[in-house]
């Protein structure tokens, strides 16, 4: 398995009519009295098979597209449709049975799963959710689905603590592959980890789109990891969208100073001092994706 950073092939499946479509889409918070408005009237659709990235400044809005997605909150206007319904207006009836065709993988690997649980548990239950009774398919699913993701048989009977981060977040993607979703919701789920490791993770996330034809929105501060793993690029700010396009035209040439002061702070040191040796490693290597990225 390559454990770079480069442009992996992209799914041949992303075609014909969108999975998602979403549009016009307004999601406003209360704030004290007053109303925030987080999401400002983004419109973007993804091919099945296909991988959008979404990709801003911290604060921008990107975790309340994904929020309104699953229907965590309730947009304050526009359509999400997916798959032919609109997720914006759909009843709380009709929305459950298909609530497992969207799953979402998030940022914190460590706070994601149950302590409790063995890896094997916590795969399975999605399972067990949408009605599967046999402990013996429950099983037999979650070995292959681990394996999927690249973890040995073994790591089946282990609980969380006892995985590095990286294979945590490989359990949290087996995990949303259990309940054999359509689309995969990634919220800086590989933001986590140490470059090495996100590229480990953005491979087998690569690899599954190829195999499976699943479809991913992609959610990112970073740029250069957004090019690992993304044929198109939506660039946020402030609730709104100022850029889109094929991601490697939005790296190589970003016609929106919000985009270059995006790729620049990836390069800039000085966004280092005072952070913790960690960050500041994933920041250098952040920066080294995003030079070659601008310099490809
Ligand atoms: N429940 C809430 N109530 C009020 N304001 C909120 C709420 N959730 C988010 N916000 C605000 O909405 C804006 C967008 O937040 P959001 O979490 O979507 O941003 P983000 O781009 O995902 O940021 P980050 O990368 O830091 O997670 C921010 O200004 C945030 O403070």
């Amino acid at each position: 398995m390559s454990t770079t950073l480069s442009q992996h092939d992209v799914s041949p499946a992303a075609s014909g009519t969108p999975l998602l479509d979403v549009s016009g889409l307004v999601v406003e918070y209360r704030r004290g009295g007053e109303t925030f408005r987080a999401v400002d009237d983004v419109s973007f659709s993804i091919a099945r098979g296909g991988c959008l990235a979404v990709v801003g400044e911290s604060g921008c809005g990107k975790s309340t597209i994904a929020k309104a997605l699953v229907r965590l909150i309730k947009p304050t206007a526009g359509s999400m449709t997916f798959d032919g319904t609109d997720l914006a207006t759909v009843s709380e009836r009709d929305l459950r049975p298909m609530r497992h065709r969207i799953q979402m993988v998030f940022q914190d690997p460590y706070g994601s799963l149950d302590p409790h649980l063995t890896a094997q548990q916590i795969v399975a239950e999605p399972m067990a959710v949408r009605g599967e009774r046999s402990a013996t398919v429950r099983r037999q699913r979650s070995a292959e689905l681990i394996d999927r993701v690249g973890l040995p048989t073994s790591a089946l009977q282990r609980k969380p603590h006892e995985f590095s981060g990286g294979q945590r977040q490989r359990i949290g993607i087996a995990r949303a592959l259990a309940s054999e979703p359509d689309l995969l919701v990634l919220d800086e789920a590989t933001s986590a980890l140490d470059v090495s490791v996100q590229a480990q993770v953005l491979d087998i996330l690569a690899q599954l789109r190829r195999d499976t034809g699943l479809t991913y929105l992609f959610i990112s501060h970073n740029l250069g990891v957004v090019r690992a793993i993304s044929e198109e690029v939506l660039v946020l700010r402030a609730g709104k969208v100022v850029e889109r396009g094929a991601t490697e035209q939005v790296l190589a040439a970003p016609s929106d100073p919000y985009t270059r002061r995006l790729r620049r702070s990836a390069l800039e040191p000085s966004r280092m001092v005072g952070r913790k040796p960690r960050e500041v490693v994933r920041g250098i290597a952040a920066a080294r994706i995003a030079e070659s990225a601008a310099s490809a």
